[in-house]
């Protein structure tokens, strides 16, 4: 049987690589493609790169449009993603790339996003404890941001296993450009952003800090409290996360080894590499890897996590995507069998 797929913000970076993975998806058939300003123009004028989808005309993202598929991907501007999500029928399979429905605190979402909260769906992370069992079947799904996915996937097993102490926790994450979108902004000019890098959302305010609480407080079944300050790099693509957390009293180094090696074994897309060698970006840009690895700061009393992924592919579309093989009952890695381009 093959599924048909509309995907809503055609044009953007998110709904380019959702359709770069349905491309090579053996399961599904892409029908309808929307978007905004760029309604009316062939798929190809705007994203060159898809050439089997090249003559498709992108269509205004309407419930209508989306309507009469099996399966909708939403890649739209928080807010408009909601917004058109509530007109779509019960049984079809929606998938939000947008924040609208990640987060449970109506008080967190007022607080770090300023409007009123949608409600939350199945959160798209398959590899969290309990997870997989959640997205079975699910009707809708939230797909993580960018920065949870590759700093939870990064911290996941120590919290999980009670090895650190879940108030403590630093993390300095690095992303590539096309994590603010398509759209032009200034301090995203290649000329601002080539040969530096520079902080931004610095102090606690970036709005995945509440989103990464919820994950690590979810696994953790208690309160957690991190201190998250991204920053920008000069690529295009990819996520550097250092997660750093103090040892909860008479952690070992070999403990945190065996839980993060027994937790991520079993999984396709997650490795914590082998002791020495470090995650990078070039490793896993383009897939739908994530690569981990760990070391004690004995001085420090910390563990420090470093975590790589790819916040297009695993970070957004590719997660998507896994997500859907859940809930629709395909095999999980369908469509998903690409390695990373390195160099
Ligand atoms: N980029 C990333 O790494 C990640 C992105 N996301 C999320 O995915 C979503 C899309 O992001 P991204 O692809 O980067 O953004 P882009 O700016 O690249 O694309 C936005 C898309 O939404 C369409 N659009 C804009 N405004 C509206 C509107 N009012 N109604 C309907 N469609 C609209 C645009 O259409 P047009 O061009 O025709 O105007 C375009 O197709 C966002 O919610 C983002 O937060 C999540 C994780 C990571
Ligand atoms: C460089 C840059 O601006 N990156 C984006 C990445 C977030 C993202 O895209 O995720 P959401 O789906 O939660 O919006 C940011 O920090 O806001």
């Amino acid at each position: 049987m093959s599924y048909s797929i509309a995907v809503s913000g055609a044009s953007g970076y998110a709904g380019g690589e959702v359709l770069r993975l349905l491309a090579g998806h053996p399961e599904v058939e892409v029908g309808a493609v929307t978007a905004h300003s760029s309604a009316g123009e062939l798929l190809g004028s705007v994203q060159p790169h898809l050439h089997p989808l090249a003559e498709k005309t992108i269509l205004e993202t309407t419930a209508e449009n989306l309507a009469g598929h099996d399966v909708v991907f939403l890649a739209l501007p928080h807010g408009a993603s909601g917004e058109i999500a509530a007109q779509l029928a019960d049984d079809v399979l929606v998938i939000d790339a947008a924040a609208d429905h990640r987060l449970e605190s109506a008080g967190a979402w007022e607080a770090f996003y300023g409007s009123e909260h949608q409600g939350t769906w199945p959160y798209g992370l398959p590899e969290l404890p309990g997870q997989r069992e959640r997205l079975a079947g699910a009707r809708r799904i939230a797909v993580p941001g960018c920065y949870p996915t590759t700093i939870l996937l990064g911290l996941a097993p120590a919290f999980a296993a009670g090895l650190v102490e879940p108030t403590d926790v630093v993390i300095v994450a690095a992303t590539g450009t096309s994590g603010a979108g398509k759209s032009l902004r200034p301090h995203l000019l290649g000329s601002e952003t080539m040969g530096g890098m520079s902080p931004y959302g610095v102090g606690g305010i970036h709005r995945h800090t509440p989103e990464i609480e919820q994950g690590l407080g979810g696994i953790a079944g208690t309160e957690v409290q991190i201190s998250f300050t991204p920053t920008l790099a000069p690529m295009a693509r990819g996520i550097l996360a250092t997660s750093t957390a103090r040892l909860a009293e008479g952690t070992t180094a070999g403990q945190l080894r065996e839980a993060y090696a027994a937790r991520y074994e079993a999984e396709p897309f997650v490795h914590l590499l082998p002791e020495g060698q470090w995650p990078a970006t070039k490793h896993v840009v383009g897939s739908n890897h994530v690569t981990v690895q760990l070391a004690v700061d004995e001085r420090a009393g910390r563990v420090i996590v470093v975590s790589a992924s790819d916040n297009l592919t695993k970070g957004t579309a590719g997660g998507a995507v896994q997500s859907m093989n859940i809930a629709l009952g395909l095999e999980e890695t369908t469509g998903l069998n690409l390695l990373g381009v390195s160099p």
